[in-house]
């Protein structure tokens, strides 16, 4: 890779959702956001989901975890091979289990058979090296997200939300011009998010998720159990701070409450650990930008505008992909890593130095 200049990079995201895998290409040198590419989707078959599913909470050694490995890697290798034009990759891999003041971090799929089978640099393994250091291993979008604020021309501090199965937090001064300079960032996980929802949507109507809120919508939030849930000694942590799909499954139990008050309930719980987070932010933010597919749905974004008394806007608003946009993470990550800058730091990962995480493999 020619040092210094702006590489086409593909990046790959399979998140906690289990829905599918995401990848897109970013044109970058690392630190700025040139352009953005071409990007894919390419969902889990049920079958491949229910072999990822048996792994989630296993570590490496158990017969479940290669299982679902070999789905990863297929599935990667199947649609990483539809993009052309890249010069290296980023390969996240699927969380599989995440603890990382215990045993660690695990991120399924191999980056050496996935370097060779594409014949491409691929970057991997990009939270272990974090978490050997007393880091949290996550969220890593922090210092993606510092780029695309400089990109869109924001001038004053915002935050980038991101609302998948887990949410997480950025805090941005662009002001700062570069993300490991102090006063730059503050980056947490923000509790739960759509997974506990996702759910009990499941179990009600055998589809896994709220399409839009309009279920939410129809129920009543029960705030007393929203107080309750905040109570979580996670809430009373300073962060950063890192979550595991279901580390708050005991906490929010809704099963004695109407359907749509249940829903209704749940979608208020992610509103409301956002706000909770948000009262650790150093300074008020401008803007409230949401990324990943919580976004979508029309009851929680008006739950956030309400309970941070502040537009919450889809990152589109700003010219963004909420689809793409950790995909594109890994891309922009992976070229950090292989010029030798750090991808994680104190304030985003709670590291006591700056790390580059991220082991990379040449064909
Ligand atoms: N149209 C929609 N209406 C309501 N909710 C939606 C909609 N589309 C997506 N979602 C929610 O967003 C979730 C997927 O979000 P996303 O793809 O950002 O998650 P992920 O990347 O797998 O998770 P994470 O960021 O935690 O790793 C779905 O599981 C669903 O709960
Ligand atoms: C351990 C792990 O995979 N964490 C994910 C998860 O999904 C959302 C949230 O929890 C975040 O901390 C992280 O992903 C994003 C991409 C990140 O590292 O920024």
């Amino acid at each position: 890779m020619q040092k210094g200049g702006a590489v086409w990079a593909l990046g790959t995201m399979s998140g906690t959702s289990l829905d599918g895998v995401d990848a897109a290409m970013v044109l970058t040198d690392g630190t700025r956001i040139f352009d953005f590419g071409p990007t894919a989707y390419r969902p889990y078959s049920p079958a491949e989901q229910a072999t990822i599913r048996a792994a989630f909470g296993q570590w490496p050694g158990d017969p479940a975890v290669a299982a679902a490995a070999a789905v990863v890697e297929s599935a990667h290798a199947e649609l990483m091979s539809r993009f052309t034009g890249a010069e290296i990759a980023g390969f996240h891999g699927q969380t599989l289990a995440h603890d990382p003041q215990g045993q660690g971090t695990h991120q399924a799929g191999d980056g050496d058979l996935l370097a060779r089978t594409l014949g491409l640099p691929v970057v991997w393994d990009f939270r272990s090296a974090d978490v050997a250091m007393g880091g949290q291993g996550a969220p890593l979008a922090p210092f993606y997200h510092f780029a695309l604020a400089r990109h869109i021309g924001a001038a004053l501090p915002l935050a980038i939300l991101n609302l998948g199965g887990v949410g997480n937090v950025t805090w941005i001064d662009p002001r700062q011009t570069a993300p490991e300079h102090a006063g730059a960032l503050l980056a947490f996980d923000t509790g739960p998010a759509n997974a506990p929802l996702n759910d009990l949507m499941q179990r009600l109507t055998g589809t896994p998720q709220d399409a839009g809120g309009a279920f939410a919508a129809t129920g009543t939030v029960d705030e007393t159990l929203i107080d309750r849930f905040l109570t979580h000694p996670y809430f009373y942590r300073m962060p950063p701070k890192s979550l595991d799909r279901n580390d708050f499954h005991a906490s929010l139990d809704v099963t004695h409450l109407a359907p749509q008050d249940a829903a209704a309930t749940l979608t208020a719980a992610i509103a409301a650990s956002v706000a909770r987070g948000a009262e650790h932010f150093p300074t008020q933010v401008a803007r409230l930008l949401v990324t990943g597919g919580g976004r979508h749905n029309a009851t929680l974004m008006s739950q956030l505008s309400t309970r941070l008394r502040l537009d919450a806007e889809p990152v589109e608003a700003a010219g963004l992909d909420g689809d793409m946009l950790e995909a594109q993470a890994f891309a922009f990550l992976a070229v950090r890593v292989a010029r030798g800058l750090p991808t994680s730091g104190p304030t985003t990962t709670g590291v006591p130095a700056l790390v580059g995480g991220g082991k990379v493999s040449r064909p």
